[in-house]
C-alpha cells in the first residue's frame, strides 16, 4: 500500500478553553494529488494546512505527512503561509540565497529563479519594497525550490493579478506533474480550481464536509429540475428550491429517478456553492474502514 500524502483521523484543534477551529476530521490524500481545500471565512482551512505543516499541534487525533510526523516531514513539505511570512530586511537574491543554504542538496535554483523572473522582479531589491503579490511570488519561489515532496499552500494566488494567477497556476501545476508532487491549496476561487485540482476537501465548520476525489464527488451529486412538489424523500438532499412550478435541487440519489425530472451533473463551483449555501447538508466523506481501500 502505497503511503498517503495526508492523512487525518479524528484530528481537532482547540483555540483557548472553548473554541474548537477543527473537530473530529478523518480523510486520506493519497500522494501525486493536486487537492482543492475550500469553506467559508473561518471554517478550518488554514488551520488545517498549520497542522500539516506542523506549525500547530493537534489537540486532538492525529495528522501525518508523507507517513510521518509533520516535524519529522518538515525538509519534504513545502508552506506557503496566508501571510506570506518573509524577512524584510533580505533583498529577493539573498532570500533565493538563504532558501539554497537551508535546503543543501535539495534545491532547485532554476524553478525558484524561473518563479521570480516572471515577475520582473529585482533581485536588489528588499523584501520590505515589494508588493503584496511580489512577496507572494517570492514565497512560491523559495517553497518550489525546495523541491518539495508535499506542497502545502494556503491561499496562495489572493493578492496575484489575473496575469500573474495564470502563469504562476501554470507554472506551479507544471512542476507538481513533472515531479509527481502532491499539492494542497486553500482558495475561495473556485472556479480557478475546476481545471487544476483532482481532489476536494470541503470544510465547514471546522467539519471535513465532502473528502473525496473531484469526478467521483461529482459522480455521486445530480442537479435534478421537477415538477413542484415532487417528493425527494428517498434521496439525500444537499438543496432544494421551489419557483412557481418548478423544483430545482442538487441531490444525492439513492435510486432511480423518475423520467419526467431533468438532471445534469453539477460543476465543482455549483457543488460547493450548494453545499456552502446550505451549512446542515449531509456530509460525505469516505467511511473510516473504506479510507484504508482508497489509498
Ligand atoms: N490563533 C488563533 N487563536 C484563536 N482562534 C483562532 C486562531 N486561529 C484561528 N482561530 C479560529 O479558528 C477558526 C478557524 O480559523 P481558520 O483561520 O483556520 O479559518 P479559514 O477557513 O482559514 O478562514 P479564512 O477563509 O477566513 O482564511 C476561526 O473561528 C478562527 O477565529
Amino acid at each position: 500500500m502505497t503511503v498517503p500524502a495526508l492523512e487525518a483521523d479524528a484530528l481537532g484543534k482547540r483555540f483557548g478553553r472553548r473554541s474548537w477551529a477543527l473537530r473530529d476530521c478523518s480523510f486520506r490524500l493519497p500522494a501525486g494529488r493536486v487537492c482543492a481545500v475550500v469553506g467559508p471565512n473561518g471554517a478550518g482551512k488554514s488551520t488545517l494546512l498549520a497542522l500539516a505543516a506542523g506549525l500547530l499541534a493537534p489537540t486532538e487525533g492525529t495528522v501525518r505527512v508523507l507517513g510521518a510526523h509533520p516535524a519529522a516531514a518538515r525538509s519534504r513539505v513545502g508552506f506557503v503561509d496566508q501571510d506570506k511570512p518573509l524577512y524584510p530586511q533580505l533583498t529577493v537574491a539573498e532570500t533565493l540565497r538563504m532558501g539554497a543554504d537551508l535546503n543543501p542538496g535539495h534545491w532547485d535554483a532554476d524553478t525558484a529563479r524561473r518563479v521570480v523572473a516572471g515577475g520582473d522582479l529585482d533581485p536588489d531589491r528588499r523584501i520590505r519594497a515589494l508588493s503584496g503579490g511580489q512577496r507572494t511570488r517570492v514565497a512560491l519561489a523559495l517553497a518550489l525550490g525546495k523541491r518539495p515532496e508535499l506542497l502545502l499552500l494556503d491561499e496562495p494566488m489572493a493578492d496575484l493579478d489575473p496575469l500573474a494567477r495564470h502563469e504562476l497556476m501554470g507554472l506551479l501545476m507544471g512542476e507538481a506533474a513533472a515531479h509527481g508532487t502532491t499539492v494542497v491549496m486553500s482558495s475561495h476561487v473556485v472556479a480557478e480550481l475546476e481545471d487544476s485540482c483532482d481532489h476536494l476537501l470541503l470544510v465547514g465548520g471546522g467539519k471535513i464536509r465532502l473528502s473525496g476525489d473531484i469526478d467521483d464527488l461529482l459522480a455521486a451529486h445530480t442537479r435534478v429540475t421537477a415538477p413542484a412538489g415532487a417528493d425527494l424523500a428517498a434521496h439525500e438532499v444537499v438543496e432544494s428550491r421551489t419557483t412557481g412550478r418548478q423544483l430545482s435541487a442538487v441531490i444525492r440519489p439513492s435510486g432511480p429517478l423518475p423520467d419526467d425530472w431533468r438532471t445534469t451533473t453539477p460543476s465543482l463551483e455549483d457543488l460547493v456553492l450548494s453545499y456552502l449555501r446550505n451549512p446542515a447538508a449531509p456530509a460525505l466523506t469516505p467511511a473510516p474502514e473504506t479510507l484504508e481501500a482508497a489509498v
